[in-house]
This record gives structure tokens, C-alpha cells and sequence, in this order.
């Protein structure tokens, strides 16, 4: 039987899982996200956008790893910002960064334990829900097996692991499928399908078919501010034979971002 999560049984008042209107984050002194308008549900959505494109510091400012420097930001109904208690929030989502850290003596086990922990998971859920997410990310025969002697992709996998652990109603995934291999690649595209049946799901990545396949909203983010935001045949659909890219969603890519950068004047 399925446990349901504290996040599942919270009301839901609000009309959006992620709303930012005017949102600028600064990455270091930079403003890497800058006056950005966006709106998130229910689904699984792509985040897209060329290198320095500000999607990194956008995910870390919907984990609330990062506060934002201005505009607004609310998350699961509640505001970030200011001298806002987190807690709650952050009880409601899981987060894969581009890059984890972990104890590599741990085994996975104890990785996933370990963060359902960090989350404030109530103790008695924490047993099952780890077994539970490290079946779903297909790690069950290295459930014991010690962090250090994982393979990249596996890593990957822990990682999403401990990232919808808690059954997050905003799940944040930055490039997960680095290193997975094309079998793994198709499973978790089920798998990130089926998550956001009933959560928000982002996840950010460099590869137009991942977001195709498995997205049902495409945000494309550039100098930190967005492009635009469709469904993956929107996308498609913006492209023409002369822009660049081997299917009709790349070339729809290319064209929204050679269109913004002749507006912005570049
Ligand atoms: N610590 C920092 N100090 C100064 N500038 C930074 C810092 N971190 C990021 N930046 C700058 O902020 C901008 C956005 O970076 P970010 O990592 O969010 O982009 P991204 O879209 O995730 O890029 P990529 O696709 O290359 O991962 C870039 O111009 C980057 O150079």
C-alpha cells in the first residue's frame, strides 16, 4: 500500500505550485535571473535554454536553496522571500541539483534515509518510502551496495531517489539524465510522467527530445528571463527549414532564441 504524503493531504488553495512575477535572482554578483514572469501546475515541465541561460539559479531559487533579490515569488501557496518560515515549503519539495554531495561510505539506503530525514519525513514513513523511491529510480539490487561504488549513472538515479522521496508536490530536477544510459533515459521518462500526474514537476535540461518525450509544458528561459512557454508541439511548431536542429522541436528552439536575441537587439 501507498503511503500519502504530507504534501498530498495539504490543502491546495492556491491556483499555482510555482508562481514568480518580476523574479530576479542574483548568481554570485550577476543577476542570472532577471525580472522573470512564470507560472507553473500540475505537469511535467521542460526547462530549456542555451549555457548561462539562468536555468541553475531558477532551480535553486525554486528550491530555496537561494532567496530571491526581488520580484515575487510563491511557492505551494506560500511566499518566499524575506524572513519567510521555509519550512513548510520545503517539506512539500525534493530537489536534484546538477551537482550532490554525499557521504560516499553510505549505501544508498542510508543516502535516501538520510534525506527523507533532512525533510522532516515522520520517522515511521521514512523505511518504506526509501525502499518505494529506490524501486521506482529501478536501484533495488543496489539498495545496500555503499555510494562510492556506484557508476554515474546509478549516482544519477540515487539522486532522483532522494529527490521524490518525500512524494514532493514540487519535484526540481536539474539535468538528471546526465549519464544515464538510453534504457534508463526511457524509464525515467515514465517515471517523471508519472509524477506529474499529480505534481509539478521541472526539470531542466540541454535535450529537446527528453522534453518532448516527456514534458507536457516547454518554458525556454534566455538571459534569464522567459521566451516562452507551450506545449511541445507550440515548440515545434516555430521552427522553419533554415533554422538549425535535426527535428522539428530543435528547430522550433532555435527560432524562438534567434528571435529573442534580434528583439533584444543582439
Ligand atoms: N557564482 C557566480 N558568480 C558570478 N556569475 C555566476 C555565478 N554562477 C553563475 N553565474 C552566471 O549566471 C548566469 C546563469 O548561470 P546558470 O548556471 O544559472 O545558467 P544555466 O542556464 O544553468 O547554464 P548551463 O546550461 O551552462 O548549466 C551565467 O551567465 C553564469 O556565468
Amino acid at each position: 500500500m501507498r503511503t500519502v504524503s504530507a504534501a498530498e493531504t495539504a490543502p491546495t488553495t492556491y491556483p499555482w505550485a510555482v508562481d514568480a512575477e518580476g523574479l530576479t535572482v542574483r548568481a554570485g554578483r550577476h543577476l542570472a535571473v532577471d525580472g522573470l514572469d512564470l507560472t507553473l501546475g500540475t505537469g511535467v515541465h521542460g526547462l530549456l535554454g542555451p549555457n548561462g541561460a539562468g536555468k541553475t539559479t531558477l532551480m535553486r531559487a525554486l528550491a530555496t536553496v537561494v532567496k530571491p533579490a526581488g520580484g515575487r515569488l510563491t511557492l505551494l501557496g506560500e511566499p518566499v522571500g524575506g524572513r519567510a518560515d521555509l519550512r513548510r515549503v520545503r517539506r512539500g519539495i525534493g530537489y536534484l541539483p546538477k551537482q550532490f554531495g554525499f557521504y560516499p561510505r553510505f549505501t544508498v539506503r542510508e543516502f535516501v534515509e538520510y534525506l527523507a530525514w533532512l525533510k522532516e519525513m515522520p520517522k515511521a514513513e521514512v523505511p518504506g518510502a526509501t525502499q518505494r523511491a529506490i524501486d521506482r529510480v529501478g536501484l533495488t539490487a543496489k539498495a545496500d551496495a555503499r555510494m562510492k561504488t556506484l557508476s554515474g549513472g546509478m549516482l544519477r538515479r540515487a539522486g532522483i531517489a532522494q529527490a521524490i522521496v518525500n512524494d514532493p508536490a514540487v519535484l526540481l530536477l536539474d539535468e538528471p539524465t546526465v549519464g544515464l544510459d538510453p534504457e534508463q533515459r526511457l524509464d525515467f521518462r515514465e517515471l517523471l510522467r508519472d509524477v506529474g500526474v499529480d505534481s509539478c514537476v521541472v526539470v531542466s535540461t540541454h535535450l529537446v527530445e527528453d522534453v518532448v518525450a516527456a514534458c507536457s509544458d516547454v518554458v525556454l528561459i534566455n538571459e534569464g528571463r522567459l521566451v516562452h512557454q507551450g506545449t511541445p508541439n507550440d515548440l515545434a511548431a516555430q521552427g522553419g527549414d533554415g533554422d538549425a536542429g535535426d527535428s522539428p522541436a530543435e528547430r522550433g528552439y532555435s527560432a524562438l532564441l534567434r528571435k529573442h536575441r534580434a528583439g533584444e537587439g543582439r
